[in-house]
């Protein structure tokens, strides 16, 4: 086992799994740097991908590139049964390019209007991809099973959390610590995965 700290730059602009990667990662002896920090001046690419996993893999490997650093970057979304798996790669970009919470949520609650709550089953994915100058690509995936509410519950997590609702916990992932919810969701087991690869 090395000793030091290894860094991993985090390729991603969202601050709700920024907090959930450091959760995770540096327990583990990584040091959790977001792109942001390495240079606030890199654009965003265009998520051009059909799947979590191309989308996953197009990150990664862009901002390697701009940063020369090894890059972890995350694809996630919710997949809705009844919604015949929308919003899925489309989940940020829900309601609009903007890429607003809020928006995305009151879509998603219009979409399920009048649906029962035992039809309102849907799971969360999150694929992860590690690039690294000169090495093959490291991928993982993990998913999380749960029911959307018509309600919010709950001011932690990001995004769909207020509506995503865990029966085994009796609450949303909004309702639960970061632990907790690392402890169960899509990217907690990505994660646990990717670094059991790296060990
Ligand atoms: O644990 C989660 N709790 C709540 N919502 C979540 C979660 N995981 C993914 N989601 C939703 C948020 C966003 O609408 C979309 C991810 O989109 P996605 O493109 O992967 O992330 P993003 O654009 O926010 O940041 P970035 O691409 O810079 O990593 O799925
Ligand atoms: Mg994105």
């Amino acid at each position: 086992m090395e000793k030091q700290t290894r860094t991993l730059v985090i390729a991603t602009k969202n601050e709700g799994k920024l907090r959930e990667f450091k959760a995770v990662l540096e327990p583990l002896g990584f040091s959790a740097v977001p792109v942001g920090d390495i240079d606030a001046a890199i654009a965003e690419p265009k998520e051009t991908g059909m799947t979590f996993a191309e989308n996953a893999a197009l990150k990664a490997t862009y901002y390697m590139d701009k940063t020369g650093y090894s890059c972890l970057a995350d694809d996630s979304g919710l997949i809705v049964d009844v919604l015949h798996g929308r919003p899925g790669v489309y989940s940020a970009r829900y309601a609009g390019p903007q890429h607003n919470d809020a928006d995305n949520n009151a879509k998603l609650l219009a979409e399920l209007s009048g649906v029962p709550a035992e039809k309102r089953t849907a799971r969360y994915a999150c694929v992860l991809v590690l690039a690294r100058p000169g090495r093959e690509l490291l991928t993982a995936e993990g998913t999380c099973e749960g029911i959307i509410l018509n309600t919010p519950a709950g001011d932690n997590g990001f995004g769909y959390d207020p509506y995503f609702y865990i029966p085994e916990k009796g609450k949303t992932m909004a309702e639960m610590s970061l632990a907790e919810k690392n402890g169960l969701s899509h990217r907690g087991k990505a994660l646990r995965k990717l670094t059991d690869l790296l060990r």
